[in-house]
C-alpha cells in the first residue's frame, strides 16, 4: 500500500501546488488522479517515487517511510511511464527495455531474456526488438514504455498521462492491456490523466483534484458517478453519468431465442423482418431483411451492422446499448463471442428500475419520474417507436 500522509508541494512560499493530501493507494490496484490542468496531479505521483521532495508529509510504501530509501534505489523500483514514452531514441526497443534490469545488476542474458518476456506481453512480436524507437508508432512506443517499466517486475508502477499522446483507438487497445497486465500481475498502479472516462474504466478508486492540490473526491467508479460529493466534482464527472452508472451494474436480463440464419445460405425466407446473420461458428455478423437478399445467398453486402454485440454477462449499458443500437430493436448477446439469443430494450429498462445500484438502493420507490414499464414505447430517433421497429 502506497500512503500519503498530510503532503503538501510548494514550489513558492506560501502557494501549495499539493495541499496537505492524504491518500491510500491499495496494494493490487490501481488507483487513479484525475483532475483539471494544474490540480497538482503530476507533483503528487512523483513525489511517489521522489523525483519531486514534499514540502511537508510523508509518503509510505508497505509501511517504510521513503525518506529513508534512497531515491536512486527507489526509482529504480518502481516503474514509471510518461506520456511520449520518454525511450533513449539511439537505443533499440531491446535495449531500452533492458536498462533498469541492468541498472539493478542483471547479467545481460538475464535482462535480455526478460526484455523479450515483457515485450510479448505487451504484445509486441520479436521483430519489435530489434527496432529504433523512431520506426515505431506512437502506441506502439507507449508500449515499449509500459514493458520497460515492467522490466525489473516493481511491486509499484506510476503512470503519468500515458495514454495521452496516442489516438483514441489505440489508447483503447493500451487500456484493456494495462487493464488485463494489472489483473494478471497484481501490480499497485498509481496512475494520473486528466480524462475522467479513462479514469473510470481504469481506477479501482478514483481521487479527484482541484485547483491548489486539494482533494476534492477519493471513491469507487460507481460511487463517483452516483455520488458526487459537490458541484465541482459533478461538473467534472460530466453529463450521461446516470447513464455511464450502468457501466458498474449487472444483473439478468431475459434472454430470449434468436433463430438466425448463416451468411452463405440460400435466403429460404421472405418479407421484411430483421433476421440476425451468423457465420459457420454461430458468431453474429450482422442484421439481413430477406427482401433484401433475394434468391441469393447470404453476403457480407446484405449485412446492416449498425448494432452493438453484449457478453451474455455484460453490464447493464452494453446490454441496453446494444438493444437500442440494434436495428431491429432486438440486442444480440453472445456467450464467448457465439450467439446466446436477444435482449429487448424494455425488459433492461425494467431490470435497471428495480436492481440495486451500487449505493444499495433501487430506482424503484423513489420520485417516479422514471417509469419505463408505465410509459409508451421507447420513440426511436426516426420516430417509430422500438416497439413498431421490433416488428
Ligand atoms: N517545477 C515547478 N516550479 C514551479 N511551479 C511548478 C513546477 N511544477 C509544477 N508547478 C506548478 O504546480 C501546479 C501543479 O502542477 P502539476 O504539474 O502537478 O499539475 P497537473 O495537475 O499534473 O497538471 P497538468 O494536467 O496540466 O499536467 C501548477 O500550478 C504548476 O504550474
Amino acid at each position: 500500500m502506497i500512503r500519503l500522509e498530510s503532503v503538501t508541494k510548494e514550489y513558492a512560499a506560501g502557494q501549495p501546488a499539493v495541499d496537505n493530501l492524504t491518500l491510500e493507494a491499495a496494494s493490487g490496484e490501481i488507483t487513479v488522479l484525475v483532475g483539471p490542468s494544474g490540480c497538482g496531479k503530476t507533483t503528487s505521483l512523483r513525489m511517489i517515487n521522489r523525483m519531486i521532495e514534499p514540502t511537508s508529509g510523508r509518503i509510505l510504501i508497505d509501511g517504510q517511510d521513503t525518506a529513508q530509501v534512497s531515491a536512486a534505489k527507489l526509482r529504480r523500483d518502481i516503474g514509471y511511464v510518461i506520456q511520449h514514452a520518454g525511450l533513449f531514441p539511439h537505443r533499440t526497443v531491446l535495449h531500452n527495455v533492458m536498462t533498469v534490469p541492468r541498472l539493478n545488476g542483471w547479467s545481460r542474458a538475464r535482462a535480455e531474456s526478460r526484455a523479450r518476456e515483457v515485450l510479448e506481453l505487451v504484445g509486441l512480436p520479436g521483430d519489435f526488438a530489434r527496432r529504433y524507437p523512431g520506426q515505431l508508432s506512437g502506441g506502439q512506443q507507449q508500449r515499449v514504455g509500459v514493458a520497460r517499466a515492467l522490466a525489473a517486475d516493481p511491486s509499484v508502477m506510476l503512470m503519468d498521462e500515458p495514454f495521452s499522446a496516442v489516438d483514441p483507438i489505440a489508447r483503447e487497445g493500451l487500456q484493456d492491456d494495462i487493464l488485463r497486465l494489472q489483473g494478471e500481475l497484481g501490480t499497485t498502479i498509481v496512475l494520473v490523466t486528466h480524462d475522467i472516462d479513462e479514469a473510470i474504466k481504469l481506477g479501482h478508486r478514483v481521487a479527484v483534484l482541484r485547483q491548489g492540490g486539494l482533494l476534492a473526491q477519493f471513491s469507487s467508479p460507481a460511487d463517483l458517478l452516483a455520488h458526487p460529493v459537490d458541484d465541482f466534482v459533478a461538473d467534472f464527472v460530466g453529463r450521461d453519468r446516470g447513464y455511464r452508472a450502468l457501466s458498474f451494474q449487472q444483473a439478468d436480463v431475459p434472454v430470449h431465442t434468436e433463430e438466425p440464419v448463416h451468411l452463405g445460405d440460400p435466403m429460404q425466407r421472405h418479407g421484411d423482418e430483421w433476421l440476425l446473420a451468423v457465420d459457420a461458428e454461430g458468431r453474429p455478423q450482422g442484421w439481413v431483411v430477406p427482401a433484401e437478399v433475394g434468391d441469393a445467398p447470404i453476403g457480407l453486402e446484405h449485412l446492416h451492422r449498425g448494432g452493438t454485440v453484449a457478453a451474455v454477462d455484460g453490464s447493464l449499458r452494453s446490454l441496453l446499448d446494444a438493444a437500442l443500437s440494434s436495428p431491429s430493436g432486438r440486442g444480440v448477446v453472445t456467450r464467448d463471442g457465439i450467439l446466446a439469443g436477444t435482449v429487448r430494450a424494455e425488459e433492461v429498462l425494467s431490470v435497471i428500475q428495480s436492481a440495486p445500484r451500487p449505493d444499495g438502493t433501487s430506482i424503484q420507490g423513489t420520485d417516479g419520474e422514471f417509469d419505463p414499464a408505465g410509459s409508451d414505447p421507447v420513440p426511436a430517433p426516426d420516430g417509430t417507436s422500438i416497439e413498431q421497429e421490433r416488428r
